[in-house]
């Protein structure tokens, strides 16, 4: 393996694609209409949150070493192979964090640098670090570092209040709770997405020593909780629209995007192989791209359809 791709396995490339995606959905959906794009705050934050989630998969692979190289799914990655060195996937992740912090505080705010700051930690150390050898409840709760995306575009585009307080988030000029409907829809599609593949890697994870639900409890419960929080994130998937962020075109996508979700869970707990599990986790995938493409098309595509509030221009601005 050639230095440069070894490097570049480092930052999880695909997972931080999907990352930056959802980040970069929740910046445009945080634009009001009629306002410019904020094309230099859109860019920096977007590569200040790719550095920043980089940085935090390099750190995953440093700290997940002895586990990675016991496990199939993982032994032939960088560390494991010993096509680098600890110092090495050291370095890189701190030039990446630190580049990830300058550009976000100097390029963009203070807000969303730290807040991105806290998604690093609370997935490079808190997750990795602590719940994932700890409890089968590790992805749940850290769960919460991965869906922190949107808020991060939201944050890089609206800002913080000058005044300062926290309830002034709230307030029509930056909806936060907005942004905390895309978190949570994130932060409930987090365990189908994984315990599907956990189902399927159950004897990678126990021969690792890795409490993964599926290991713990067993497969047969794995797939009532999958359903669980697919049924949830049905719901939860609603409340764009209910909220009056998302239009009717969103709701009829999220509907029919979920509909074949829940198909996929139920499917799940009589399948025909173990297999099957890795195609439900493969369609969480499809799923999280599509919901977001959806948000961002009956934001941007179809503003007629979004009951987004009209704007109130004032002269001269
Ligand atoms: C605690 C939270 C999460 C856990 C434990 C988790 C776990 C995993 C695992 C184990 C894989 C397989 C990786 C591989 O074999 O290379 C994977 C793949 C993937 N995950 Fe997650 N994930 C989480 C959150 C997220 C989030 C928040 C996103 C994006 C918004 C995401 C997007 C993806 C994508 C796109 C893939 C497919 C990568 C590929 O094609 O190789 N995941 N995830
Ligand atoms: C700053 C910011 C937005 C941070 C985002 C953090 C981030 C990269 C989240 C991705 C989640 C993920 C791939 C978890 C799998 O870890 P794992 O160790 O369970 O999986 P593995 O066995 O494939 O390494």
């Amino acid at each position: 393996m050639s230095r440069a791709i070894a490097y570049w396995e480092l930052t999880k490339p695909r997972v931080v694609a999907l990352i930056v995606f959802t980040a970069v959905i929740g910046m445009f959906l945080a634009i009001e209409p009629g306002r410019p794009w904020p094309w230099p705050r859109i860019l920096l934050g977007a590569l200040g949150i790719w550095l920043a989630a980089a940085s935090a998969a390099a750190i995953n692979h440093l700290l997940d070493q002895r586990i990675d190289a016991v496990m199939a799914r993982t032994r032939h990655r960088p560390l494991a192979t010993g096509s680098l060195r600890s110092g090495q996937v050291l370095a890189f992740a701190l030039a990446l964090g630190t580049a990830s912090m300058a550009l976000l505080w100097a390029g963009v705010n203070g807000f969303t640098a730290l807040l991105t700051f806290a998604s690093l930690i609370g997935y490079a150390v808190v997750y990795t670090g602590w719940l994932k050898r700890a409890t089968p409840q590790n992805i749940v709760i850290g769960g919460l570092a991965g869906a922190a995306p949107p808020l991060l575009g939201w944050a890089a585009v609206r800002g913080f209040p000058a005044e300062g307080t926290l309830a002034a988030l709230w307030e029509p000029a930056f909806q936060y709770h907005h942004a905390l409907l895309l978190v949570l829809i994130i932060y409930v599609w987090t365990p189908p997405h994984f315990w599907a593949l956990a189902i399927f890697r159950r004897e990678d994870y126990a021969k690792a020593l890795v409490p993964m639900l599926p290991v713990v409890y067993g497969v047969g419960y794995t797939r009532w909780q999958i359903l669980f929080y697919t049924v949830l994130l049905l719901v939860v998937s609603l409340l764009p629209f209910v909220a009056g962020m998302s239009g009717v075109f969103y709701l009829g996508g999220a509907l029919v995007l979920g509909g074949v979700f829940l198909y996929y869970a139920i499917r799940l707990l009589d399948p025909p192989s173990e297999f099957y599990a890795m195609q439900v986790f493969n369609y969480s995938v499809v799923y999280l791209m599509a919901l977001f493409a959806f948000l961002l098309a009956d934001h941007w595509l179809l503003p007629g359809m979004a009951p987004a509030p009209a704007l109130e221009l004032v002269p001269g601005e």
